[in-house]
């Protein structure tokens, strides 16, 4: 039996920049960069990860693409077992109810009713949003939504839960509870890959860390050294002029843009319809 939950072999995703459209630019597409570069772990069954990196390193898009949400554009992932992922505004339709919501996930993850219903019960208890869950989502507060979300998705069960932020929105009760929650999955064995700015969060819930810089694999191991070397770079940063900084974030974006990119017959022409 396979003993990892989610292994990348040089795994990259490409986002495309546009261009202001003045009229005269056939394309309204100017570069290609990559969110993510090349890049390749094994996650073994039952770990549970944190995931660190500055503004715009990479994060959510690994965690949409760990989710199975994005696309990759390169390499392979492989995932052995269910995943589900823990996000603010991800995977909620904003025009339905909470509760049909809930009915539309189970539906699509091809769930019994009796299992929905399950769900629908747990999530009421644990979201506790009261008549809310009977009102669209776009009426939702944003610690509303991650409430919402945050349980839909601990009620599926999986095996893999991805949490992207979800704790830095709503009050200190519900994170609590939601770690409370997090930590029976823990014991459960279940892999957790945990996104978060919080350095004391991250060093105490998990038992590695991968940092993430400029769309790129810096480290990835033992929670606390990743954590003293990503404190390091951070207070280092903090410590440069706005000058600096604007200099290096401009070198990282350097280094990620797709040198001749590939564009087919069919994207060019695309690109000259929207543009
Ligand atoms: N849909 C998109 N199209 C184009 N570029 C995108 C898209 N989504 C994200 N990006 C860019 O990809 C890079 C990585 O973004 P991402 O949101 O993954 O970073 P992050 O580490 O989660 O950042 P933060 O800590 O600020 O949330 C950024 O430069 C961002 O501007």
């Amino acid at each position: 039996m396979e003993n990892y939950a989610i292994k990348f072999e040089n795994v990259s995703k490409i986002y495309k920049l546009k261009k202001k459209n003045d009229g005269k630019n056939k394309s309204s597409v100017t570069k290609r960069f990559y969110a993510l570069k090349d890049i390749s772990f094994e996650i073994p069954k039952g770990e549970v990860v944190g995931i660190l990196g500055t503004n715009g390193s990479g994060k959510s898009t690994l965690s949409l693409i760990l989710a199975g949400i994005s696309e990759i554009d390169e390499g392979t992932m492989f995932v052995n077992g269910e995943q589900s992922l823990v996000a603010i505004n991800t995977g909620l339709n904003k025009q339905l109810t909470g509760l049909e919501n809930i009915n539309v996930k189970g539906a699509l993850l091809g769930l019994s009713k009796k299992r929905i219903q399950e769900i629908v019960d747990g999530v009421i208890e644990f979201a506790e949003l009261g008549d809310f869950l009977y009102q669209p989502v776009k009426k939702y507060s944003s610690g509303m939504k991650s409430r919402l979300g945050f349980s839909i998705s601990l009620y599926l069960n999986p095996d893999i839960i991805i949490v992207d932020e979800a704790l830095s929105v709503g009050d200190k009760g519900f994170a609590q509870k939601c770690l409370n929650k997090m930590n029976e999955l823990k014991d459960e064995g279940k892999t957790i890959i945990f996104i978060s700015h919080s350095l004391p969060q991250v060093r105490k819930f998990c038992q590695t860390a991968m940092w993430i810089e400029g769309g790129m694999l810096k480290e990835y191991g033992d929670v606390n050294e990743v954590c003293d070397h990503y404190g390091e770079y951070v207070d280092y940063y903090n410590s440069l002029s706005g000058k600096e900084k604007t200099k290096i974030r401009e070198r990282k974006f350097e280094k990620r843009i797709v040198q001749n990119p590939q564009i087919g017959f069919w994207e060019k022409v695309i690109d000259r319809i929207k543009g």
